[in-house]
């Protein structure tokens, strides 16, 4: 059971009220997870452990990364094909906490993000504003835009010219979805395990291959655990192994542009 501490600033109060997250005065009983507000940030605290998890791209690893990270030759960046001027426009369905997305971001891609659990949602907005309001990730976060939604039918209805996304082109659609058997997913931290607890696995993660292939423009990227099976059991056209994660590239079947990244 979770809900929001009632002392959180008001949008951040009516935006959950809006998902449907219940508004906690004090603590009830049976309660496994609490959203608070931190100072200047939403956090979740999980009651068990005391785990925390927040977004922050404006500090600790997301500092590290934006100054150290690889920049283009790291796994994901080679996965999703940024070459020379080539700097895609990708569709982020299954958005989580938005670190892929952010990695992406700070290489120069345009990112459209959508996320369906509440929390991961609200954790990920509030990140992104506080992102926006700092000098050194504003232009980055001025790149990413999140929607509250559910990526498959997104995916459906911009596959079929309609919906919120009609009038935007992709050329790759990017999908991390939770791995269902925890003994399978990659090694995470304490925190992150509690959140990918919460969040439970996506079961149903099969259904977003299909219309990612039809809007995507030049590929689609499935990011996996190195040993986890295929997703919806199709082979991919190509693959980018690193140490645990595995990423499998799938062509477009919407026969709009042939792959030449
Ligand atoms: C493993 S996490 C993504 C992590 C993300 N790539 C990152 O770097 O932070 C998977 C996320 O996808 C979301 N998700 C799964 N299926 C989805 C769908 N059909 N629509 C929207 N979000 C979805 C889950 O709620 C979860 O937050």
């Amino acid at each position: 059971m979770i809900g929001l501490r009632h002392t959180a600033p008001i949008d951040i109060t009516h935006q959950a009220q809006q998902l449907g997250i219940a508004l906690w005065d004090t603590i009830p009983e049976g309660a496994t997870h609490i959203l608070q507000w931190n100072t200047d940030r939403l956090e979740l605290l999980s009651i068990h452990d005391k785990a925390i998890v927040c977004v922050d791209f404006v500090k600790g690893a997301a500092a590290h990364r934006r100054q150290f990270g690889g920049g283009r030759g790291q796994p994901v960046a080679k996965a999703i094909g940024i070459k020379g001027e080539y700097i895609p426009r990708i569709l982020d369905a299954t958005a989580g906490l938005g670190g892929d997305a952010y990695v992406l971001a700070s290489l120069g891609c345009s990112m459209t993000l959508i996320e369906r659990t509440p929390i991961a949602y609200l954790l990920l907005s509030d990140g992104l504003k506080r992102a926006a309001a700092d000098g050194q990730t504003a232009e980055i976060a001025a790149r990413m835009t999140l929607h509250f939604g559910d990526g498959r039918a997104w995916l459906t209805e911009r596959a079929q010219g309609l919906g919120p996304l009609a009038a935007q082109e992709f050329d790759v659609v990017y999908l991390d979805p939770m791995f269902p058997e925890p003994g399978k997913r990659a090694k995470s931290k304490k925190s992150m395990a509690a959140f990918q607890t919460l969040i439970g696995g996506d079961e149903d993660a099969d259904a977003l291959l299909a219309p990612a292939r039809l809007i995507a423009k030049k590929r689609i990227i499935v990011k996996r655990p190195r040993l986890a099976p295929l997703m919806a059991g199709a082979r991919p056209d190509f693959v980018f192994d690193g140490e645990s994660t595995r990423f499998d590239g799938y062509l477009p079947t919407g026969g709009i542009q042939k792959e030449n990244n």
